[in-house]
């Protein structure tokens, strides 16, 4: 792909003889002399001695990760390719080859696209974003959303990334960390979550004439009515004249989301999964049957050698169970990290970048980081309380029921692009029993046991499941 004489990005044909099933065909050779695929040898290991191959998972035409075709062939620019394969990425995954050619060919269409967690949508719409920028105009042509500053900065780490062979320009719309006294933005991408967007678009600070692409991550969660949805319209109304290509993107998309989804971005092309294959394959689903709420504390405690093998995010359901936890185990001389909404910005920024360094090996946290965040050592997730959420959209309510999509996030920080991980479940009377039934049901996956009182055998199991 070229750039025309516009100074854009366009796509070639796309069109490429599908791999016959089963047998293997020759991958072609990258165009660009710097651009080499790096051998898929990115493997992880952990005192459990687990190495995962990611060549052979997407070699398996049932994987989400697996594809027929090559990043070349899906129409990227050379300078795109380098940023991939500086990146170690040699092969698309399922996603990435579906939604691409639909993401890049002309004249823009909307998309709605659903894979599995830790299967490289991110990548899918960063690279849309960065084909589509014309890098001679000191304008803001693409923005993107998420619901927290953690995934905001993430994407645009992945932005800045893919794009170091390119001029990109990029900006953050996240809280505290604007330049001071900025009175109009120049960036090529803006990435932000909705508040500040929509503050810097009222501003005039984006002009949003110039606006090409406007996506969504974790688009089910940034367009819920009782969440973020109504912000997510205002900035939706605030670039309505650009009439940009919108692109939604997430691993679950509950029926009453669907409807308004294809309202947001209507005539979409749509990449869909059917309810059971929601689950990732690779993470193996565990449960713990606690006496009460002190002895779920208890276990936790007992597991901190597994937890810190690899890296653990333990999910509670409020902010001060997360300090209080995690305050306890640091009194206990335990090293853990506790990190939720109502920290401030700088705080937040440390915490995270810390654990994803791998400084801290136990993150103890709330929702806020439930979804999107990709840290690939993280090996286990535990649910210290299960997640809940009624029909109005709240979390603490006494009529709140197993709330099953941000379940699915959460496991989902685990077991990223086809890597082996663990999930726990807490349990400690009827009604989290239940909960637990009413997501086993739903996702038709069976959660399996594990005795409280033998860590042998808890440490053999997990052993087994992440081989
Ligand atoms: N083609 C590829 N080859 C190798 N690694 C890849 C490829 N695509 C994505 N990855 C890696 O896979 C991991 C997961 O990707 P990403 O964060 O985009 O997942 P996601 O589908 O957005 O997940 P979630 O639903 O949790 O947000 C990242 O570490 C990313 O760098």
């Amino acid at each position: 792909m070229e750039k025309d004489a516009d100074g854009f990005y366009t796509p070639k044909a796309v069109d490429a003889p599908a791999k016959p099933e089963g047998k293997e065909v020759e991958e072609p050779k990258p165009e660009v002399a710097e651009a080499t695929p790096s051998k898929n040898t990115d493997l992880i290991s952990s005192t459990f001695e687990v190495t995962v191959t990611l060549a052979d998972q997407q070699a398996d035409p049932n994987s989400p990760l697996f594809s027929v075709k090559s990043f070349e062939q899906l129409g990227l620019h050379q300078d795109l390719l380098k940023g991939l394969y500086a990146l170690g990425f040699s092969k698309p995954s399922k996603i990435q080859e579906r939604a691409l050619p639909l993401l890049l060919a002309n004249p823009p269409q909307n998309m709605i696209g659903q894979s599995q967690s830790g299967t490289g949508k991110t990548a899918a719409f960063v690279l849309t974003m960065l084909s589509r920028v014309d890098f001679s105009i000191n304008k803001t042509q693409a923005v993107c959303l998420a619901p927290s500053r953690e995934l905001a900065r993430q994407i645009m780490s992945v932005v800045v990334a893919m794009g170091k062979f390119t001029p990109v320009q990029t900006e953050y719309a996240i809280k505290d960390n604007l330049p001071k006294d900025v009175s109009r933005m120049t960036a090529h991408i803006v990435v932000g979550t909705p508040g500040t967007m929509i503050d810097l678009l009222r501003r005039n600070v984006i002009d949003s004439s110039g606006i090409k692409v406007f996506v969504l991550d974790e688009a089910d969660n940034m367009l819920d009515q009782d969440g973020l949805g109504e912000q997510t319209l205002r900035v939706k109304n605030l670039l309505s004249k650009a009439k940009p290509q919108i692109i939604l993107f997430s691993a679950t998309f509950p029926d009453h989301v669907r409807n308004f989804a294809n309202k947001f971005a209507p005539q979409a092309n749509k990449i869909e999964l059917q309810k059971e294959e929601l689950s990732v394959e690779g993470i193996r689903q565990f449960y713990m049957d606690c006496r009460d709420e002190e002895h779920k504390y208890d276990i936790l405690v007992s597991l901190y050698q597994l937890l810190t093998i690899g890296q653990s995010i333990i999910f509670c359901q409020h902010r001060h169970t997360a300090d209080r936890i995690s305050q306890r185990m640091t009194a206990e001389g335990h090293k853990v990290a506790s990190l939720h909404g109502a920290k401030n910005a700088t705080e937040r920024d440390t915490i995270i970048d810390s654990f994803r360094e791998g400084r801290e090996k136990v993150l103890i946290t709330t929702n806020v980081i439930a979804r999107g965040i990709d840290i690939l050592q993280v090996n286990m997730v535990v649910n210290y309380d299960l997640p809940l959420m009624n029909e109005r959209g709240n979390q603490h309510s006494n009529d709140a029921r197993p709330d099953v999509e941000t379940y699915i996030h959460r496991i989902g920080r685990t077991g990223r692009f086809g890597r082996k991980g663990i999930s726990i479940n807490f349990v400690h009377d009827k009604r989290t029993w239940s909960h637990m039934e009413e997501i086993e049901n739903t996702l038709g996956k069976k959660i399996i046991r594990i005795e409280t009182d033998d860590l042998d055998e808890m440490e053999e199991k997990m052993k087994k499941a992440l081989k």
